[in-house]
C-alpha cells in the first residue's frame, strides 16, 4: 500500500542512476554479436547508442534487460554489479525499456494500461482513487495522453508516448528507448526528446536511446557510444563530435555511396502506369480507412504520400498488394483493370516492400534463400528443365543477391528471423528490386535502417524511377518523402490531400497538414 502511495506521489523518488556494462560478450553460434562491450551512461544523462544495422545495439540492450544471458561481462547500476536474468528483474531494479513494437493492450484505455502495468496492481481496482492518482501523475508529466481513450484509438505517436509514460509511472529510473521517434511526427519527436532531456538533466532519469537519426542525437543527446561489428568503436560528447566523425566510427573509412541523381522523368504525356480510381477500403470492424482515394502514377516518377501512421496509409498499401479487399472504386494498370493478385502483379511487373517486412513480407522460420525466391521459385533459373525447383540454383541466386545488396547473414541458409531488423529489410528489397520493375510500391522503406543503408536504398528507389518505373512511396519520414518524390500528397483520416509538385511545397507546409490542418494552403492538384 505504501508502495502504491509512493508511486502516485513523487516521480522517480530514487532519481537517476548510472548504467554501465563491462566487457560484455554475447555469441550466437559462431557469430560474436558483442565483443567485450563496455558502455558508460552517466546518471542524469541522455546517451545515444549508434551503429549500423546488425552492429549489436539490440543485443546489448537485450543483455542489459535480461532477455539474453551474456556469455561474460557485467552490468552495473550506480557502480554496483547487478545480476539481471529477466526483464521483470530489470523492471524491479528500475530499468525499463520501450521497444520498437508496442506492448500496450489495444482494447483497454490508456488509464487501464497504466494501472495493469504495475507489478503491485491490486486484484480489485478502486477506480476513483486510481483515477486521482493517475491525474496527479499526468499533471507532473511533461507530456500528456488522453487517459480515457482506448489504445486502439490513439495515434501511433500517442501510443509511443504512452509507452514512455508507462515507464515513468512505474518509477523506472533508467529508460532504454529503441528508436522511439520513428512513429512520431517531427514536432512530436522534438517535444518528447526535449522533455525527456529535461527530466534527465534535473536528475530524475537516465536515458539510453538507440537511434539512427543524427539530427536527434546532435540536438538532444549529451553523449554517445558507437558499436560496429559488436565492438565499441568510439564514444564521446554528442555536442563536440561532428556527424562526419560519428559516421566514420559507424562505417569505418568506407565511402558512402553517392546519391543517385534525379534524371528528368518521363511523366506528363505518358499514360499512367497505375491508376487509383476513387478507391475505398474498410477495416475489420467496417470502419472506412481508405476513403475515395484517386491518384495517377506515371512512368518515371515517384509520388510520395506523407502522413502520420494510422491515417490509412498501411491499408492503402495493403489494397495495392492484394492483402486487403477493395470496398469501392477500381484499380487500373496501364489503363486496364488490375487485380492485385499474383498473375496481374507479374503481368504488370508490380513489386513492393510493405511495412514491417518481418511480419508482412517474409516467412520468419524459412531461410534467407527461400524467402528471396518467393517471386521466382516457379520460374527459370530456379526451376530447371523438368519443372523442378533446384535448391542449388535457388541458393546461387540468393548468394548473388546477398552480395549485391550487402545483406549480413551467416549464410543463405540462415533463418530470416535470426537477421537484424535492418537486414530483413534489405533481404526483402533485394528480392523485390532485382527483377524487371514497372511499378514499385514501397512503405517506409528505410524504417530502422542505418544511415549508410538508407542512402543505398534511396539510391536504388531513385534508380528504378530513372529507369522508368512508376513509384508510389508511402512514408512517415517527411524528409524522405521530400527528398525522393516528384509529387507529394498527405494522407489524413483515410483521405488524400491535394497532390502537388514536391519542389512547390516544403517541410513546414506538409508537416502542418500531417498534424491535421487542411490542405487548402498547399494549393494545386
Ligand atoms: N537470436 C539470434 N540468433 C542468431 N543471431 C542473432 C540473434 N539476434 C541477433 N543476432 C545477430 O546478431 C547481430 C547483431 O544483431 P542486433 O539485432 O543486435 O543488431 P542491431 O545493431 O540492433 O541492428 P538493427 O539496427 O538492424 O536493429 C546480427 O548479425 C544478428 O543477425
Amino acid at each position: 500500500m505504501t508502495q502504491t502511495r509512493l508511486r502516485g506521489s513523487a516521480p522517480n523518488p530514487g532519481g537517476a542512476m548510472s548504467l554501465e556494462t563491462r566487457q560484455m560478450t554475447k555469441t550466437f553460434g559462431a557469430l560474436r554479436a558483442l565483443d567485450a562491450v563496455s558502455l558508460n551512461v552517466r546518471a542524469g544523462s541522455f546517451h545515444a547508442l549508434l551503429g549500423e544495422n546488425g552492429a549489436g545495439k539490440s543485443t546489448l540492450v537485450k543483455c542489459i534487460m535480461g532477455f539474453h544471458a551474456a556469455d561474460s561481462g557485467a552490468t552495473l547500476l550506480d557502480g554496483a554489479p547487478v545480476a539481471i536474468t529477466s526483464p521483470r528483474q530489470a523492471q524491479m531494479r528500475g530499468i525499463g525499456m520501450v521497444y520498437q513494437h508496442f506492448t500496450l493492450v489495444p482494447c483497454l484505455t490508456a488509464a487501464e494500461n497504466l494501472v495493469i502495468a504495475r507489478p503491485d496492481a491490486p486484484g480489485i481496482i478502486h477506480w476513483r482513487a486510481e483515477r486521482r492518482r493517475l491525474e496527479a501523475f499526468m499533471d507532473r508529466m511533461p507530456f500528456r495522453v488522453p487517459l480515457d481513450r482506448r489504445v486502439a484509438d490513439l495515434s501511433a505517436g500517442e501510443r509511443q508516448k504512452l509507452e514512455i509514460l508507462k515507464l515513468l509511472y512505474l518509477d523506472q529510473r533508467v529508460l532504454i528507448l529503441d528508436e522511439p521517434t520513428s512513429v512520431m511526427t517531427p514536432a512530436e519527436a522534438d517535444e518528447v526528446l526535449h522533455l525527456l532531456g529535461g527530466m534527465a538533466h534535473r536528475g530524475e532519469i537516465t536515458v539510453l536511446m538507440i537511434s539512427h537519426k543524427f539530427r536527434e542525437v546532435k540536438a538532444f543527446c549529451d553523449s554517445f557510444t558507437v558499436l560496429r561489428h559488436g565492438e565499441v568503436t568510439g564514444s564521446g560528447s554528442a555536442h563536440d563530435t561532428s556527424i562526419a566523425a560519428m559516421s566514420r566510427m559507424m562505417i569505418g573509412e568506407t565511402e558512402l555511396r553517392a546519391r543517385a541523381p534525379r534524371l528528368s522523368g518521363a511523366k506528363g504525356a505518358a499514360q499512367p502506369r497505375l491508376t487509383l480510381d476513387s478507391i475505398s477500403a474498410d477495416d475489420a470492424t467496417g470502419r472506412r480507412v481508405v476513403d475515395a482515394v484517386t491518384l495517377d502514377i506515371h512512368p518515371g516518377e515517384i509520388v510520395g504520400i506523407a502522413g502520420v501512421s494510422g491515417n490509412g496509409q498501411s491499408a492503402l498499401v495493403e489494397v495495392l498488394s492484394g492483402q486487403r479487399a477493395l470496398a469501392d472504386g477500381r484499380l487500373l494498370a496501364e489503363g486496364q483493370p488490375f487485380a492485385p493478385r499474383r498473375a496481374d502483379l507479374d503481368r504488370y511487373k508490380v513489386f513492393g516492400l510493405p511495412e514491417e517486412p518481418l511480419r508482412n513480407a517474409v516467412v520468419a522460420r524459412m531461410s534467407v534463400a527461400e524467402n528471396m525466391a518467393f517471386r521466382s521459385f516457379d520460374k527459370a533459373p530456379v526451376v530447371g528443365r523438368f519443372g523442378l525447383i533446384s535448391p542449388a540454383r535457388m541458393r546461387a541466386a540468393a548468394d548473388g543477391l546477398i552480395r549485391r545488396y550487402n545483406v549480413q547473414t551467416p549464410s543463405a541458409d540462415a533463418l530470416v528471423e535470426t537477421l537484424s531488423g535492418g537486414n530483413v529489410q534489405r533481404a526483402v528489397l533485394a528480392r523485390e528490386l532485382s527483377g524487371d520493375v514497372e511499378v514499385l510500391i514501397v512503405a517506409n522503406p528505410c524504417f530502422g535502417l542505418d544511415f549508410a543503408s538508407v542512402a543505398e536504398i534511396r539510391a536504388q528507389i531513385m534508380e528504378q524511377r530513372n529507369r522508368g518505373a512508376a513509384v508510389l512511396l508511402v512514408s512517415e519520414d517527411l524528409d524522405e518523402v521530400l527528398e525522393l518524390s516528384d509529387r507529394v500528397a498527405v494522407m489524413s483520416a483515410g483521405r488524400l490531400g491535394p497532390v502537388v509538385a514536391a519542389d512547390a511545397t516544403d517541410r513546414d507546409q506538409i508537416g502542418r497538414q500531417m498534424g491535421g490542418q487542411t490542405g487548402e494552403q498547399m494549393g494545386g492538384h
